[in-house]
């Protein structure tokens, strides 16, 4: 019980990476705000999830990372309903080629909107009380994929806002730690779409066919490297790579 006592958010928390780490984190005796776009998914989870850990140790909150309202009036539901916020995974995103655009929206601009409104209640500088914030960002926000080179701009722009939060955070004394994780590919809803999500690339499939053929990441594996950041309190504008039958932290060149 790594996390007793300790008040956790994630979005996208109701299917594949987001739903697999609120249930670790659940296991480890935290208390959980699941954010979703998809009400019906996130009802539906809670529901189990009630009946497994108690109807006290989530909360379900339906939201858009787009909508800055959205993300206020969730952040402020859960830091009502759990008394503070400790953990942020930041972790709704979609795959898309051909709407770019939205993925830039979701996958970057969310992931930022959802990190300044975390700040707010957990910067200890304005009466928060520090913690941890872990971005799913990809391996595709490390190297270049020309499989989906949209997506790997926002992943890219994940590790960045990641790395320079760190810092910033470290200058300015908010006791907040950010974090990035970098997964290849792991067996989601997300994954299953591959191919006709890939747009004008999707004669490039065979690379993401042969790079599967190496093997692929059980969403579990995921949510251990999600907790790995969130408890390892050395560990500050990071990224975690997590390939098949590979953990390692990510090496960057100091300029
Ligand atoms: N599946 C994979 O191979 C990999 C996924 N990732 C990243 O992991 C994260 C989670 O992906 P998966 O679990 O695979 O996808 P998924 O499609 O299984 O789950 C994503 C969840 O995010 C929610 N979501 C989508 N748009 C939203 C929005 N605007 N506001 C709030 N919630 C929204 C969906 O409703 C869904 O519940 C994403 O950021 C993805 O880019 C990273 C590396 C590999
Ligand atoms: C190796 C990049 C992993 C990026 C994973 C990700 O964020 C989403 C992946 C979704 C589906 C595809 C899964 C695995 C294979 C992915 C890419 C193969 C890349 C091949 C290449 O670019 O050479």
């Amino acid at each position: 019980v790594m996390l007793k006592g300790k008040v956790a958010v994630v979005t996208g928390a109701a299917m594949g990476i987001g739903q697999a780490t609120t249930k670790l984190f659940l296991q480890n005796g935290a208390k959980v705000a699941l954010l979703d776009l998809n009400e019906r998914a996130g009802k539906s989870v809670k529901k189990a999830l009630d009946e497994e850990y108690g109807p006290e140790k989530t909360v379900f909150l339906q939201c858009n990372v787009e909508s800055d309202k959205d993300v206020k009036d969730a952040f402020q539901t859960a830091v009502k309903t759990f008394k503070g916020i400790d953990i942020v995974c930041n972790n709704a995103g979609i795959l898309n080629e051909p709407e770019w655009e939205k993925s830039v929206s979701i996958n970057l601009t969310g992931v930022i909107r959802v990190g300044f409104v975390a700040l707010e209640h957990m910067n200890k500088l304005t009466g928060g009380r520090g913690g941890v914030i872990v971005n799913t960002a990809s391996l595709a926000g490390l190297a270049p994929r020309p499989v989906f080179p949209a997506y790997a701009a926002t992943k890219h722009g994940v590790v960045g806002f990641t790395r320079s939060m760190a810092a910033a955070s470290d200058a300015l004394g908010y006791g907040i730690r950010f974090n990035a994780l970098c997964p290849a590919g792991v067996q989601t809803n997300l994954f299953d779409a591959i191919k006709a999500q890939m747009g004008q690339f999707s004669d490039l499939y065979y690379l993401v066919e042969q790079s599967v053929q190496k093997g692929i990441l059980d969403v579990s594996q995921v949510a251990e490297g999600a907790l790995e950041l969130a408890t390892d309190e050395t560990k500050n504008g990071e990224a975690l790579i997590l390939r098949y039958n590979e953990k390692k932290y990510a090496i960057f060149p100091t300029l």
